[in-house]
């Protein structure tokens, strides 16, 4: 039965259009179905039944948030329900004075101070429900802050191989709801306990007055819970069952928007298209919309009516008590009060217990989500990275990505020595990237290992590890800040005066050769460079690249300890003078501390390494120099010489050395990098131990940033 329920629950959530654009269901959300196997559980007995645990948790939460703020919510509750049970007690007071014997005057003098009391109680009721509003809704924004601190320090923490895991994605998504989740279980909680108190008062007050009353309560009120946790049951299955559809067709909305997209969508009419899919899609999701409005609509009928006949019995009851001379009239009086709000207060109950057992699914993945992230944590501490690393060694390296069948990188082996240039070839899938990340500690080798110093990678403390580690990738972050921070986020802790780093920055972007990129920006360096703000700047492909390259210098120049800087790919936007001079600036960043990889499928940029290593299929099949490999007349000579023919405009006249190819512009560039005239008054060759802390590259992350998940 449930399998055949969910079935047809998801075939019920492919649109044609969806089926055509995404062949079927988008996989990349099935974790939304997770809670497909939930819906079942939405039975009012389940709900009651975790209802302790679902408290518990929030309230812990709300506990670590702010304990003042949620001991006056309890407090205040409490003290609401107190003040309703005496209020109803001063009200039968009130009826019994009206309807007793003596002068319409007598029985308004005997009913005064009841009456006094109920007016009072309702004023200190008010107050109190005002004072729970505001700690409740001081308490909720920092629960939702701490959730989401919780999320994002544990997302931060995770081994890279987390993070490119498809199956710790989509955990990472679903859990993203639980924050805000969790906030609105501090109100639903608020108001079940307010809820549950009145209630109490009511069902107390109606026993006082006749122990039949109590059950003709739950009689009125059970039709009304039966129908508010139907209809949010079936809400819940449907935006369950939906929700994919529903963020496809949000999806296809941000695509016709975007300004990537913008292009393609005008010239291939691509927005035509996607909006008749858009429409279509809305169709469907509208037809689902107008099935649950009215079944929600038949089931409150039959809930009201089944209500109104309970509650035609219980007066029913309460005449043929009163006929009987079982109840006096003015008690009577009281119980019509005590069973009209006693109902309400029930039925209120069920729908936020409702509530709460909903939200809870969410705080559920979020809880499910910090416990897997503490699993995949990068470990703290661990063996000090020493500050003479001498050489970087990896002794037959296999890395495998965990959901594939074939090793990225397949028994490498490769010794970095600190001062040398090294360049890593290979063809597109050759496992290059996947060979840097290793290199960088960002991904643990499967089997083998890396050394530094000679002491196994796994035993040492990572942050000090990445801490002398520079990243420069092809598609490194375009931070949505100023140009200023995009240089400074290199080391984002560095310790400097205001002056200082002002100055520091300047070298930065006069060493990349972006000088001129800045010099037209509106503002320079504190131009916000991020297209979505009001006032900023957008820059070409090439000046982002030159931006990194000065967010490069800026991480390593003030490291003397022993490092490694890992570019890939970093000239692949820039003009061919531009790529010249970004290479030769990069080898100039080698130092006696420092070694350089150089990950690119330029081969001008390769042939000046000390050594070159060749990538096939994830297996390092040659290594030497350019001119050994070139005399090998290997993968690596077919490759230059594939390269260098391109640049040759009729190869048989232009280049009767085909081992050495027409580079001789690009050599006589090489030999004068600087010729961009903003930049001529770049340093010579990078001077890493200037102003530079002893042990480490500069200013380390407090530990504060990086909280252990769960922290
Ligand atoms: N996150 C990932 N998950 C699964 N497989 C991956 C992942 N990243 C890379 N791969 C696979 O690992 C192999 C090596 O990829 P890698 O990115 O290291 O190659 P590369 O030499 O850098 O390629 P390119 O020159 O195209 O950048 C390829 O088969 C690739 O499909």
């Amino acid at each position: 039965m449930r399998m055949f329920r969910r079935v047809r629950m998801s075939e019920a959530t492919v649109s044609a259009s969806e089926r055509e654009l995404f062949g079927g269901p988008l996989r990349y959300d099935l974790g939304w179905a997770e809670h497909e196997r939930a819906w079942l559980d939405l039975t009012m007995l389940s709900a009651v039944r975790a209802m302790p645990r679902l408290v518990g948790g929030t309230l812990r939460r709300a506990w670590r948030a702010d304990r003042p703020a949620l001991v006056a919510v309890a407090v205040s509750e409490v003290g609401q329900g107190v003040a309703a049970a005496v209020g109803l007690l001063a009200v039968n007071a009130v009826m019994y004075a009206l309807l007793g014997g003596g002068t319409p005057v007598e029985r308004l003098h005997a009913a005064l101070p009841a009456l006094i009391i109920a007016g009072v109680v309702a004023v200190v009721n008010a107050g109190l429900a005002c004072w729970s509003t505001s700690q409740a809704g001081r308490l909720e924004p920092l629960v939702e802050r701490l959730a989401t601190t919780e999320y994002l320090a544990a997302a931060a923490a995770v081994e890279l191989e987390a993070i490119e895991d498809p199956e710790f994605r989509r955990l990472i998504d679903v859990a993203q709801y639980g924050a805000a989740s969790a906030r609105r279980m501090i109100g639903a909680c608020v108001a079940a306990m307010n809820g549950t108190i009145s209630l109490v008062a009511a069902g107390g007050v109606l026993t006082v007055l006749h122990p039949a009353l109590l059950p003709m309560l739950l009689l009125i009120a059970a039709p009304r819970g039966w129908g508010a946790m139907r209809v949010a049951q079936e809400r819940y299955v449907s935006v369950m069952a939906w929700v994919e559809h529903l963020r496809a067709g949000r999806l296809l909305g941000s695509l016709l928007t975007s300004r990537t997209a913008a292009q393609e969508v005008r010239i291939h009419t691509v927005g035509r298209f996607l909006l008749d899919r858009y429409r279509d899609m809305a169709e469907s999701a509208e037809e689902e919309q107008k099935r649950l409005a009215t079944n929600k609509a038949l089931t409150e009928l039959v809930a009201a009516g089944m209500s109104g006949l309970a509650m035609v019995c219980t007066y029913g009851v309460m005449v043929w008590l009163i006929v009987a001379g079982h109840m006096e009239l003015a008690v009577a009086g009281t119980a019509v009060i005590a069973v009209r709000s006693g109902s309400a207060n029930l039925g209120a109950l069920v729908m936020n217990v409702n509530q709460l057992h909903e939200e809870a699914l969410y705080v559920h993945d979020h809880d499910r989500f910090l416990e897997e992230a503490g699993r995949y944590a990068i470990p703290e501490g661990g063996l000090d990275v020493p500050d003479r690393v001498g050489e970087i060694r990896m002794d037959a390296v296999t890395y495998r990505y965990p959901d594939r069948d074939t090793a990225a990188l397949d028994g490498v082996s490769l010794t970095i020595p600190m001062g040398s240039v090294t360049a890593v070839v290979g063809e597109n899938g050759s496992g290059k990237s996947t060979l840097i990340k290793v290199l960088a500690g960002l991904l643990l080798p499967k089997s083998g290992t890396v050394h530094w110093a000679g002491v196994d990678m796994a035993g040492l403390d990572r942050a000090q590890l990445f801490d002398r580690v520079a990243l420069l990738t092809q598609d490194f972050e375009r931070w949505p800040m100023t140009a200023a921070m995009n240089i400074r986020i290199g080391r984002p802790y560095r310790d400097a005066s205001e002056e200082q780093l002002e100055e520091e920055l300047e070298e930065s972007v006069r060493y990349a050769g972006a000088s001129s990129v800045v010099g037209r920006l509106p503002h320079g360096l504190a131009t916000l460079l991020a297209r979505m703000f009001r006032g900023a700047s957008e820059i070409s492909g090439g000046e982002w690249q030159k931006i990194g390259l000065a967010r490069t210098h800026f991480r390593t120049h003030h490291c003397r300890a022993d490092s490694i800087l890992i570019v890939d790919e970093p000239t692949s936007a820039l003009d061919p003078e531009a790529e010249i001079a970004a290479f030769e600036r990069i080898r100039r960043l080698a130092g006696p501390r420092r070694a350089i990889v150089l990950v690119t499928h330029r081969m001008s940029g390769v042939r000046h390494a000390d050594t070159i290593h060749v990538l096939h299929e994830g297996r390092l099949v040659e290594h030497g120099s350019h001119d050994e490999l070139i005399a090998a007349g290997g993968r690596y000579a077919s490759m230059f010489r594939t390269q260098a023919a391109q640049y040759a405009a009729e190869p048989e006249r232009d280049a009767p050395d085909r081992d050495q190819p027409a580079h001789d512009a690009r050599d006589r560039e090489r030999d004068q990098p600087d010729r961009d005239e903003h930049d001529r008054d770049e340093p010579g060759r990078d001077q890493p131990d200037r102003d530079a802390p002893d042990a480490a590259c500069g200013a380390t992350v407090p530990a504060s940033v990086t909280p252990a998940p769960g922290a």
